[in-house]
């Protein structure tokens, strides 16, 4: 069976028979890595096209109108970036990105949001609305599978105080795509991420076998991984998987990619009810700040960041 067969959440609502089917797929593939697809997602179709087509229309704009939505300096993100290096370096990247923020409300910087085309914002906005409601329903099914009330992963991830990020990845062709990667192995730092992949290129590492499985493409289909503040708050019971995309000679690549993170100011610690009581926590508790300050200062590539959150700095396969 291929382990990306996309998980039809449709019946989520129905029968209980339907829905612990639903439950069960997502449970296996939390378990294995995860990273799983759904579809009938709930997010309207008219939402996910909207948003691709502003995004085509703000990349096919010049050099010099790209350039003109500004990168935040003194965070090296949000806005609009290229990451072109076709090197041996060990910083692979071959793409250009639209970073923009959209939680919390307050968080809203829009003049790092391109103005062009005109439509771009509304569409964003209505885009991410609607994945923050399917992130909540996703988030609501994988804690109660872990025997957790509904809400507890979105309260311990600290709702209604998120951040909320969504990312247009553009990955043109590359000469040398043996050089260089799309983007490089790494793990998600936040709760949970939901992708929209408009081709296939994206990767997930196999442990296991110690190979690189691809994600294969599927229309209106999500991708959806689980990142490294669920990893913590399950105690390591679900990983945050190394993931990368590869580079391609032929096409250009695009994903919409949006990540749910803590705020700043939020405690993040393992849930108590998954802490073994002889063994204790396997994470120490921090504010989601430090995580992002270790990630800025560390430029962690694929050794895991939350590694140096473990208590007694174990590391835990
Ligand atoms: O382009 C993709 O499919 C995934 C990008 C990604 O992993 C990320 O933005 O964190
Ligand atoms: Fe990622």
């Amino acid at each position: 069976m291929s382990t990306f067969k996309p998980i039809d959440l449709s019946g989520l609502n129905d029968d209980l028979e339907a829905s612990n089917s639903i439950r069960a797929q997502i449970a296996e593939a939390c378990d294995k890595n995860g990273f799983f697809q759904v579809i009938n997602h709930g997010v309207p179709v008219e939402d996910t096209e909207k948003l691709r087509e502003v995004s085509h229309k703000f990349f096919d704009l010049s050099e010099e109108e790209k350039l003109a939505c500004p990168r935040k300096p003194e965070v090296g993100r949000l806005g609009y970036g290229r990451h072109m290096t076709c090197t041996d370096s060990e910083f692979q990247h071959w793409r250009e990105v639209v970073e923009i923020q959209t939680l919390p409300l307050s968080g809203r910087e829009y003049e790092y949001w391109p103005q062009q085309p005109a439509d771009l914002g509304e569409a964003v906005e209505k885009y991410t609305a609607a994945v923050l409601d399917l992130a909540h329903r996703l988030l609501a099914v994988i804690s109660e599978n872990l025997g957790l009330k509904p809400a507890y992963l979105r309260d311990a991830l600290g709702y209604p105080n998120i951040q909320q990020t969504i990312t247009f990845q553009f990955y043109p062709p590359c000469p040398e795509p043996e050089k260089t990667l799309g983007m490089q192995p790494h793990s998600d730092i936040g709760g949970i991420t939901i992708v929209m992949q408009e081709a296939e290129g994206l990767q997930v590492f196999d442990e296991l076998n110690d190979t690189w499985e691809l994600v294969p493409h599927y229309p209106n289909a999500f991708v959806v991984n689980i990142a490294d503040q669920t990893e913590i708050i399950t105690n390591g019971r679900y990983k945050s998987s190394n993931h990368r995309v590869i580079a391609n000679s032929e096409r250009t690549r695009r994903s919409y990619v949006t990540h749910y993170h803590p705020g700043l100011d939020h405690k993040v610690f393992p849930a108590p009810e998954l802490v073994d009581a002889k063994v204790g926590p396997r994470y120490r508790e921090f504010l989601y700040k430090e995580y992002l300050q270790a990630m800025r200062v560390g430029r962690v590539l694929e050794k895991r960041l939350l590694q140096s959150f473990a208590i007694n700095n174990s590391v835990i396969s």
